[in-house]
């Protein structure tokens, strides 16, 4: 059993877990609430079906029951999950209730209904007959290829973006499979559509066009059975959970519970990304209410129709969730925050960093992509990040978070003091440029940027004083990079470095083509959300997208194989140097800062073998003993969307 075990980890269907161990023997399973007749072990045992033991097994450790069979499998049960579980079924008492979990084996309609398993025409004869389907599918048998080719001339068939992304929606709930292999196989076509920028409209729009429920909803309603809300998730072998309380989704500001639509992108490209099994991805949202007043009138508006909880009431249920997630699934499970407002995303981040295995995306996840296209601007420019200046439009999650890692980078490179290394980073924000004399009155992130200067209101005026050689927005406020700020960041500069990294396109600080226009095309130009490539004066600039998502999914990869139990900064700054070690000599003769999306599975597993081998010289890796190849195990251990054989 525990070589089983140590075969699905490295093998090429997935980081280990049930479904995989399963599917190993070609059998789909399904996991279904109900009575049971016989408990699931001695059920397993009478069948003596050994696909069946194993799952019971590594059923009974993920429920951390403390079984026999779970012991078989080598594996101590409360380490991996947290307090022993009294749902139970063999363990309770009497007085106990239990939950009446069966696994049974999927077939005829209901195959075809389940998205883990369903092929659709792709079922071979041979599955057909084994798996009572005959009948129930036209007598064609299609390719798996041949199924994505379809699936993308229909998808191409769509003019409105928001079409496009409720047919990929419609297809993640009828074959998993044939979505991860259409969205890996398309990348740079699909990523706008499931990601930035179509996500915002989407979240914009999720209660006209919900359907099917995506991810866990838990709100205040829940408060005090959020233990029982995580038990009602069909998976039980979680390793990343991506959660948003929806008050700053993008740059679109507060948009409720329909925030899920982040949570679920985002654990997509985990997947696609990042090959971090479907499975083993909880997108979570938290409700606490909306204090967007359309919303509120919306009549199709999905959430709790209240103002916004605050204060202990919100801490009370965050704490709740926390403590529920690490009870239920044990130490090793990430947890991304995502798109939680600043006033909270700092202190969630400083209060569970020392208890938890969490990540802020916007923070941490951005900084580290940032400063990757940064150190691979120093090819284009030349020098290194110490001889530059830099302003940034914004100082929030995003602004601070690059701001300060660009600091630690300068303070590892060059042994100046941290202090000292922030003296040449400086941030505008909705009141003007943070100076010293503006200390007292500044939210606790900003204070360490607030320099010695006098008062400027205007960006413009803040360029013009602190002649900076990269300008970086993240305000979240679209065109707010003006035609006289990218003029003078020109006139300053030979190459001026701008990024936008608002999203969606709407909040982005300037097009592509006002950067390169007005740059008379000298502008090394990045953005968060896609822009397509600039003609200008006969030659074709092509803009990078500055955005998380090069980092978080090989990021959190690497997390996840080394069974890394806390987040380090020091892995960041190594997953910046994996990404910034991408870009090609090709790519630099585009003026591209980032390698080309296409590569990103290549890509997220270097970053996987760098940000691992960090968590193992750091100590904070419990996956012993370190692989010796950690971009072959980053490799192996990647989810592919290949059909598997049922017998
Ligand atoms: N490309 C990427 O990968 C990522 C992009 N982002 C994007 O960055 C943007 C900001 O996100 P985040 O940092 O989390 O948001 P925050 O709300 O934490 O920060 C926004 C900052 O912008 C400032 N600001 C707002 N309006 C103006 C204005 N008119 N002029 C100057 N400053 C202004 C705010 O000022 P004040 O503090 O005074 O209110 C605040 O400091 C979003 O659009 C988000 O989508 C975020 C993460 C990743
Ligand atoms: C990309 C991202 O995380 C954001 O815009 O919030
Ligand atoms: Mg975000």
């Amino acid at each position: 059993m525990l070589s089983l075990n140590r075969t699905c980890f490295l093998s090429n269907s997935g980081i280990n877990g049930s479904r995989t161990a399963v599917q190993r023997h070609g059998l789909p399973v399904a996991y279904v609430r109900m009575p049971c007749l016989l408990s699931t072990r001695a059920r397993a045992a009478k069948s003596g079906d050994a696909s069946v033991v194993m799952e019971t097994a590594l059923k009974e450790m993920q429920l951390g029951n403390g079984s026999p069979a779970a012991a078989e499998v080598g594996l101590d049960t409360t380490v991996g999950g947290g307090v022993k579980d009294v749902y139970g079924e063999d363990t309770a008492t009497e007085d106990q209730l239990v939950t009446p979990w069966s696994v049974s084996v999927a077939s005829g309609y209901n195959l075809l209904r389940d998205p883990h398993h369903n092929k659709g025409l792709a079922f071979n004869e041979k599955e057909r007959d084994a798996h009572y389907l005959r009948g129930l599918l036209p007598p064609a048998i299609v390719s798996h290829e041949l199924q994505v080719k379809k699936m993308m001339h229909n998808i191409r068939q769509y003019q409105v973006p928001l079409q496009k992304y409720m047919a990929m929606t419609d297809l993640q709930e009828m074959n998993e499979r044939l979505f991860y292999k259409l969205l890996i196989d398309n990348v740079e076509e699909l990523l706008p559509v499931v990601y930035t920028p179509t996500v915002g409209e989407a979240c914009q729009k999720y209660g006209s066009i919900f359907r099917r429920p995506q991810g866990l909803f838990i709100s205040l309603k829940e408060k005090g059975r959020i233990l029982e809300v995580l038990k009602n998730w069909p998976e039980r072998n979680i390793q990343v959970i991506v959660v948003t309380d929806g008050e700053r989704i993008l740059g679109l500001g507060d948009l409720g519970c329909q925030g899920m639509g982040i949570p679920v992108g985002k654990l997509s490209l985990y997947t696609a990304l990042g090959g971090v099994r479907p499975s083993a991805c909880l997108p979570v949202t938290i409700d606490v209410g909306t204090n967007n007043e359309s919303l509120l009138n919306d009549e199709f508006y999905i959430g709790l129709r209240q103002r916004r909880a605050t204060g202990q009431e919100y801490d009370e249920l965050l704490h709740e969730f926390m403590s529920a997630v690490k009870q239920n699934y044990g130490e090793k499970v990430l947890i991304q925050f995502e798109d939680f407002a600043n006033h909270n995303a700092f202190n969630l981040l400083e209060k569970y960093g020392t208890t938890h295995l969490v990540f802020n995306d916007d923070i941490q996840g951005t900084a580290s992509v940032v400063l990757a296209g940064l150190i691979a601007a120093q090819k284009l420019v030349g020098g290194s990040l110490a001889d530059h200046r830099f302003l940034f439009l914004g100082a929030g999650e995003a602004g601070t978070g690059i701001a300060e890692l660009i600091a630690l980078e300068i303070s590892k490179q060059t042994s100046v003091p941290l202090d000292l290394a922030r003296k040449n980073i400086w941030l505008v924000d909705s009141k003007g440029l943070i100076v010293s004399s503006r200390k007292d009155s500044l939210q606790h992130f900003k204070k360490p940027w607030a320099h010695e200067h006098e008062p400027i209101r205007d960006l413009v005026d803040a360029v013009k004083a602190i002649k900076p050689t990269v300008l970086i927005g993240t305000s979240g406020v679209g065109r707010t990079f003006t035609k006289e700020v990218i003029e003078t960041m020109a006139s300053l500069n030979e190459k001026p470095i701008i990024l936008s990294l608002s999203n969606p396109t709407s909040q982005s600080e300037c097009t592509a083509q006002e950067a390169y226009r007005w740059s008379e095309g000298r502008a090394i130009f990045a953005s968060g959300s896609p822009f397509a490539p600039v003609d200008y004066e006969g030659k074709v600039f092509v803009p990078g997208q500055a955005n998380n998502a090069y980092i978080f999914p090989g990021f959190g990869l690497g997390l996840i194989m080394s069974g890394a139990i806390r987040v380090h900064d020091d892995m960041l700054l190594a997953a910046s140097e994996a990404l910034a070690a991408e870009v090609s000599r090709e790519n630099f003769k585009k003026g591209l800062i980032y390698p080309p999306f296409s590569n990103i599975r290549k890509i997220s597993a270097n970053i996987a073998a760098r940000v691992a081998a960090k968590a193992y010289e750091l100590g904070l890796a419990t996956r012993l003993p370190q692989p010796d190849d950690l971009v072959k195990c980053a490799e192996s251990c990647m989810y592919s969307p290949t059909y598997r054989n049922y017998r």
